[in-house]
């Protein structure tokens, strides 16, 4: 708690408390006895605080899927001057994909990683849109963002009304202020801001570059463990997410900046949005140590598929389809008999978007580098590059088990087709020669005795 002052934003303290659990109803006060008891909203608060709730479904989504929250603040929300334009706005943010603002492509692409700007920028200028499909507006869609940025934000806080941020980081930890409380997030663990809350960034290793999955109209969810049974993969209590944590600061010229159809809109306020003394409900920010992901996997033959790796799923209306699912493909040990170990060649009616924290990806032997990025679309093919197919069979089946260690590589995965960004397909970090590492698959066919040479029909033996 920061008392009234209208000093800068203090030091995160070394270690954060935090609530465990995902999807529950939590409660939390950073004063005793701030939150009323037995209502939500009575004629008075604790301490004259305001009651006000943001509701992340509409408030007749059946019970199981309704989430909302109760926060009791020093002033509400609605204590500012009009939302205007952003001066100067930001040109590369999408939320409604269509021809004039991206191109469909099915090519196979992959981008190395960005630099960290020179000039001073911050998470929400650093945040440019790679790829997306469908509408925030019709709230059926996602975004696919990078980041990449040097600096704190300062006396401004953002919140995107379009939907619910997973920031993947990959360079450089968060420390992310938010309504519901303070949470610090490194590379390795990721984080979900729903839409609509409030919260601000700021760098302490300063460098700071990464990934974001922005999804319209549905939020995230623990995927069912299926036959897997009752344990398995995340696990509910690893999620972490913050305790009421507020400041009464006054600072004059406070800008909040919403992200509002993928264009962003400020408004003016002379206090800090982060006072809010106590809260309760299941609409919050968690956060979660990917390190914690038990994995299962292949224990005899075959190779199976990355579903098996999911963290969260952001489902649509058909059972199994997902608008967006959060795979990993974390460190674990391999010890598939007479099989090919590395992701199999496919082609996906999913469109597959991946991402690398640290290390290196099994099915490519260079060119995919952590803060890089790459996509292949519904139905484009993919799978391992040369080097790592020639590699695997090399060893044949000699390859006893195996420890994939050091490695984060992950995937975002979506039944919508994404339409590519201008500046993402002009970016100077597009790696034009992708192609190549698949070109050089040598046919190892040795069925040519079954061929005669002047038809090429197959002779009948
Ligand atoms: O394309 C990829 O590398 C992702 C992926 C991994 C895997 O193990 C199986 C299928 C798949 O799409
Ligand atoms: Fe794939």
């Amino acid at each position: 708690m920061e008392s009234k002052s209208t000093a800068a934003q203090p030091a995160f303290p070394a270690v954060l408390d935090y609530q465990s659990g995902f999807g529950n109803d939590f409660s939390t006060e950073a004063i005793p006895g701030a939150l009323p008891r037995g209502q939500n909203s009575p004629l008075v608060c604790p301490y004259g605080l305001y009651a006000e709730q943001i509701s992340g479904t509409s408030f007749t989504s059946p019970r199981k899927h309704n989430q909302r929250s109760w926060l009791y603040r020093v002033k509400p929300s609605v204590t500012h001057e009009p939302f205007r334009p952003r001066i100067p706005n930001h040109v590369k943010l999408v939320s409604e994909f269509n021809q004039s603002n991206s191109a469909a492509t099915p090519t196979q692409l992959r981008w190395r990683p960005a630099e960290i700007p020179e000039t001073p920028t911050d998470f929400v200028d650093g945040l440019y849109t790679v790829c997306g499909a469908g509408s925030s507006y019709l709230r059926h869609g996602f975004a696919i963002h990078m980041y990449s940025a040097n600096k704190s934000m300062k006396d401004c806080a953002f919140c995107s009304a379009d939907g619910d941020f997973l920031i993947v980081p990959q360079e450089g930890r968060l420390r992310i202020t938010t309504e519901c409380g303070r949470l610090e997030v490194s590379p390795g663990e990721i984080v979900v801001i729903p839409q609509g809350l409030r919260f601000a960034v700021d760098l302490p290793d300063g460098p700071s570059r990464g990934y974001v999955a922005e999804i319209f109209g549905t939020h995230f969810q623990l995927p069912d463990l299926g036959p897997i049974g009752a344990n398995g993969l995340a696990a509910s209590r690893d999620f972490l997410v913050p305790v009421a944590w507020f400041e009464d600061i006054s600072i004059p010229g406070y800008t909040v900046v919403q992200k509002f159809g993928g264009e962003l809109f400020t408004a003016k306020q002379d206090f800090s949005p982060f006072n809010v003394v106590a809260w309760h409900g299941n609409y919050a920010p968690y956060k979660y140590d990917l390190s914690k992901f038990c994995p299962y996997n292949t224990v005899l033959i075959d190779h199976g598929d990355p579903s098996i790796n999911t963290v969260l799923t952001a489902p649509t209306d058909r059972p199994g389809v997902a608008l967006l699912d959060f795979v990993i493909f974390p460190p674990r040990w391999l010890v598939a008999e007479h099989t090919f170990r590395p992701p199999y060649y496919h082609r996906n009616c999913m469109s597959e978007f991946m991402g690398l924290i640290y290390g290196g990806y099994e099915a490519k032997a260079d060119g995919f580098l952590p803060g890089g990025a790459s996509l292949h679309s519904c139905m484009t093919p993919h799978g391992p590059d040369t080097k790592t197919y020639e590699a695997t069979i090399a060893l044949g089946n000699e390859a006893g088990p195996k420890r994939i260690s050091d490695t984060m590589a992950f995937m975002f995965e979506s039944c919508l087709m994404p339409r590519v960004c201008p500046w993402a397909l002009e970016s100077p970090y597009m790696d034009h020669d992708y192609y190549q590492c698949w070109i050089g698959l040598k046919s190892h066919f040795t069925g040519d005795e079954y061929i005669s040479e002047d038809s090429q029909d197959v002779k009948k033996k």
